[in-house]
């Protein structure tokens, strides 16, 4: 299916809509927009995820990732954020694109999504993250490691984490209001 897709969110191919939902109609307005990654291991079983210990979404699990600078591509500023957050070195494939818009910024987040089942160097604690490995076969009993912590995970991350695990690539939107509710979600496999 290619139904039309919410503001900010490009699709070239068709998709198909997995999770959409909201208490409002509309979608909040953006003026600018600026590019960010996100980034993630998963390999056997496990996912490696950062605690933030500061600044926008800080005491959340996340992948690791952060503004594109001017002079990279996303691709290369995916790479670098995996370095200086995680200390490790990723092949990183673009897996998602994630539209992000906040009533309380004056900007919107255009996020590529990246994942990678390898990596070389060894995994530090940063002044930004603290990484830690979370089993992804949720509620296999068999596993030692926690499973994925959702709750304490950005609102819309429950809607395309399963999209990523399972390789699928995926685009979607999600508005935030001032007090950290989800308002609005839309997602889709492409
Ligand atoms: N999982 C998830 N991540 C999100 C969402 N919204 C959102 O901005 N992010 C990610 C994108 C970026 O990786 C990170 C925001 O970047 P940041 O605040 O760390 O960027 P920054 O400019 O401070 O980073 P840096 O370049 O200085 O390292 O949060 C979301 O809804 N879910």
């Amino acid at each position: 299916m290619s139904a039309s897709v919410p503001p900010g969110v490009v699709c070239e191919g068709s998709h198909t809509e997995k999770h959409s939902g909201g208490a409002v109609d509309g979608w909040l307005a953006f003026e600018k927009v600026k590019l960010y990654t996100n980034a993630f291991i998963v390999e056997e079983g496990r996912i490696l995820l950062g605690y933030k210990k500061r600044g926008f979404g800080k005491d959340l699990y996340n992948g690791f990732g952060g503004k594109v600078e001017p002079q990279e591509t996303p691709l290369e500023a995916a790479v670098r954020e995996m370095q200086e957050e995680a200390g490790i070195t990723a092949p990183l494939k673009k897996c998602g694109t994630l539209f992000f818009v906040c009533e309380d910024i004056d900007h919107a987040f255009h996020i590529d999504i990246f994942v990678a089942d390898e990596y070389t160097g060894a995994i530090i604690e940063t002044d930004e993250m603290r990484p830690g490995w979370f089993s992804t076969s949720q509620g296999a009993p068999s596993s030692e490691l926690p499973p994925i912590p959702y709750s304490r995970m950005w609102a819309d991350d429950v809607f395309w984490m399963p999209m990523l695990l399972a390789g699928k690539p995926f685009i979607g939107r999600a508005d935030f209001v001032q007090d950290g509710t989800m308002q609005k979600w839309w997602f889709a496999e492409v």
